[in-house]
């Protein structure tokens, strides 16, 4: 064993090693008292379930395994549960930036059912798309339909809200939004429209009219919807940002990053809201 690799953890409510795979090519060999575990450079497989394993030793080669997210995923959503109490978590951010996608990973981290608010306002209207509602009756009648769909949402509980990029705009939006607890996917730009320009902007009726390649008509509106509405994501409770993540795990840019690296995060921020709120005391 490379001694100078060697490095000495103490990893509180470690209980015992199944099989896990590290995430920097560390390995672990079971020491003779469990709570601490020595760390090689040397790749092996070792699982541990455990509760409050950090994630910094949990840190990604560059690639993932479904084991290891589902085991950071439990453990983030284990630290939260005490706190968060059964609120429902709105997911806010701009079009594109990944709330339905991450929503639905949270919801099943956390074992909650997760509802799109904008599916909710699709199946009001009798079944009509975002699209058509926009086309049909306009936004201001849509923007209704929102606020009252969220307005129904606030009377329920353990339920991960994904909400269109415009909620963020009415204050009354936001009277039902702090009900539960509220994060801001913070995507750049110029990730969200090359997501929107991958699959096109059919779906998303404000970003209909300009001209240019999908990409450039995408990044021009995103660009200026944002310069009107960053003020109002910033009311959200926790913020993910993508940058901050790329940076924190080593990879070349927020179009890196997985949605379930952005799930992890998202889980630990508004875990660090509410323990905030909580005035950090555990329960
Ligand atoms: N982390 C990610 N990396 C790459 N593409 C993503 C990521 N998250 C979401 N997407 C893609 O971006 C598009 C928008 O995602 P979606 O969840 O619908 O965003 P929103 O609900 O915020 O508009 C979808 O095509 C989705 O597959
Ligand atoms: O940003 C917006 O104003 C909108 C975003 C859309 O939802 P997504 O953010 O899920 O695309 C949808 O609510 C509608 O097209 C308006
Ligand atoms: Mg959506």
């Amino acid at each position: 064993m490379d001694a100078k690799a060697v490095q000495t953890l103490n990893l509180p409510g470690l209980t015992r090693p199944e099989k896990f795979v590290t995430r920097t090519g560390c390995s672990f060999t079971r020491p003779a008292k469990p709570e601490k575990l020595q760390m090689t450079r040397r790749r092996v497989v070792l699982a541990c379930s455990y509760n409050n394993v950090p994630a910094s030793i949990l840190e990604s080669e560059g690639h993932k395994f479904p084991l290891e997210e589902e085991l950071i995923l439990k453990n983030r959503s284990q630290q939260i549960q005490p706190y968060l109490n059964g609120r429902c978590v709105y997911v806010v951010g701009m079009m594109g930036s990944g709330k339905t996608t991450v929503g639905k990973i949270m919801s099943q981290a956390l074992s909650y059912s997760f509802c799109d608010c904008d599916t909710l306002i699709e199946e009001e209207v009798d079944g009509h798309s975002v699209a058509d509602i926009f086309k049909l009756y306009g936004e201001s009648f849509f923007r209704d339909k929102e606020t009252e769909a969220l307005n129904k949402l606030s009377l329920m509980n353990k339920l991960v809200i994904s909400t269109g990029g415009g909620a963020v705009v009415r204050p009354i939006n936001w009277k039902y939004m702090h009900k539960g607890v509220s994060v801001w996917l913070d995507v750049p730009v110029e990730a969200l429209a090359k997501r929107i320009a991958a699959v096109g902007t059919g779906s998303r009726p404000l970003l209909h009219d300009e001209a240019g390649d999908a990409y450039t008509a995408a990044l021009m509106r995103l660009s200026a919807l944002f310069e009107e509405r960053g003020e109002f994501y910033a009311n959200a409770n926790a913020r993910v940002s993508l940058e901050n993540i790329a940076i924190k795990l080593g990879r070349r840019d927020a179009s890196d990053l997985s949605p379930t690296d952005i799930a992890i995060e998202a889980l630990e921020q508004i875990g660090n809201f509410l323990k905030a709120e909580d005035g950090g005391y555990a329960r």
